[in-house]
């Protein structure tokens, strides 16, 4: 079956989440327990998307030495792999999820440094992949040796194919894409506070401003611009309006992956060509669905639908 969205995870990471009582920096730890689950961006999207039942294959680079966790969780959830093997291990990144405190303590390693020509297969296998055509999801950091214009390179190549693309990056990658001409920019895009304040180059602590910032990207061409804001939900505007979305109250197993829910249910959303209020209830539910289990799944879609019923709109002022 052709695929309906394509993720592409250029530096994807073996999640090791370890279990503390609390984290005390400089302290020997006993831990409670740990877990490991094949991660990255793009590849915790698509495993949310399959749970919910979109075909969906997953592009971008695996280390060839530590692939079968990846390769067990294509097989579990039906996802095309059409990721390419290149040498070394993927890296372990480390989740320290710490029972007092409610969030996570994240160590992201910088992972393998790939050939520059890497980028070229990459976008090769993608290309094949756009008849008829799919949603590209492009997500995560870049690992070293490939250029801060990679996710840019993407885009320039979906644009010329009348393709449809969300970007989740950071840093320089996500400012090299964001500098592309209009016709080139992602048709959506979901940074989180920090990574709009790092493109912004200023804090963005007061509504009006974190809405200006949104609205800047909205006016420049993308369509859809969501800003997640952890706890406090997520901004989403269009070329119409800015609402906030605020999650059900809940209890938060693990928030590893709940952007990339987020990011999956925006996905389901345009799929549907959903309003703005209903893309927000849906990537909403998504992620909140996702807080209350580790790694990147979904329960069943009526607790989705239940969550996403249940989230707070509110016109953003
Ligand atoms: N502690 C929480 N309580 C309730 N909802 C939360 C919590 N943390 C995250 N969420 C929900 O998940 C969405 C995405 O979370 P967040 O803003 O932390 O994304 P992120 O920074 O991209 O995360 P990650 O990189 O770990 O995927 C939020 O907009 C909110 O709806
Ligand atoms: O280093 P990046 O690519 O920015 O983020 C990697 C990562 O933190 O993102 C996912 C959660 O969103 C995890 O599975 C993974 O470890």
């Amino acid at each position: 079956m052709n695929p309906r969205v394509i993720t592409v995870t250029l530096n994807p990471a073996i999640d090791e989440t370890v279990e503390l009582e609390h984290l005390i920096p400089g302290a020997v730890h006993r831990a409670l327990g740990v877990r490991f689950d094949a991660g990255g961006k793009g590849i915790n999207v698509a495993a949310c998307l399959a749970d919910w039942g979109v075909p969906t294959a997953v592009a971008g680079v695996l280390g060839r030495g530590n692939a079968e966790l990846f390769e067990a969780l294509f097989n579990a959830k039906h996802l095309q792999d059409h990721c390419l093997r290149v040498p070394g291990s993927t890296r372990t990144n480390i989740k320290l999820l710490a029972d007092d405190r409610g969030d996570t303590t994240d160590i992201n390693l910088p992972g393998l440094t790939l050939a520059p020509d890497t980028l070229d297969a990459v976008s090769a296998t993608v290309q094949a992949l756009f008849a008829p055509q799919p949603l590209l999801v492009l997500c995560g950091s870049l690992p070293r040796g490939l250029a801060d214009n990679s996710w840019a390179r993407l885009l320039t190549l979906a644009a010329a194919h009348g393709v449809r693309c969300v970007l989740d990056t950071s840093e320089a990658p996500l400012a090299a894409a964001l500098a592309l001409p209009a016709p080139q920019l992602p048709y959506a895009v979901k940074p989180n506070r920090h990574e709009l304040e790092t493109w912004a180059g200023r804090p963005l602590g007061e509504r009006g401003a974190l809405l200006d910032a949104a609205c800047a990207l909205q006016a420049r061409g993308i369509a859809r611009v969501v800003v997640s804001l952890g706890a406090d939900g997520a901004l989403f505007v269009d070329a119409a309006r800015a609402l906030l979305a605020r999650p059900p109250h809940l209890s938060v197993g693990s928030s590893v992956g709940a952007g990339d829910a987020m990011v999956a249910g925006l996905c389901a959303a345009l799929l549907e060509e959903a309003d703005l209020e209903t893309s927000a209830r849906l990537a909403t539910g998504f992620a909140a669905a996702k807080l209350s289990r580790p790694g990147a799944q979904l329960p069943a879609a009526a607790e989705v639908r239940r969550l996403a019923a249940t989230t707070v709109i509110e016109a953003w002022r």
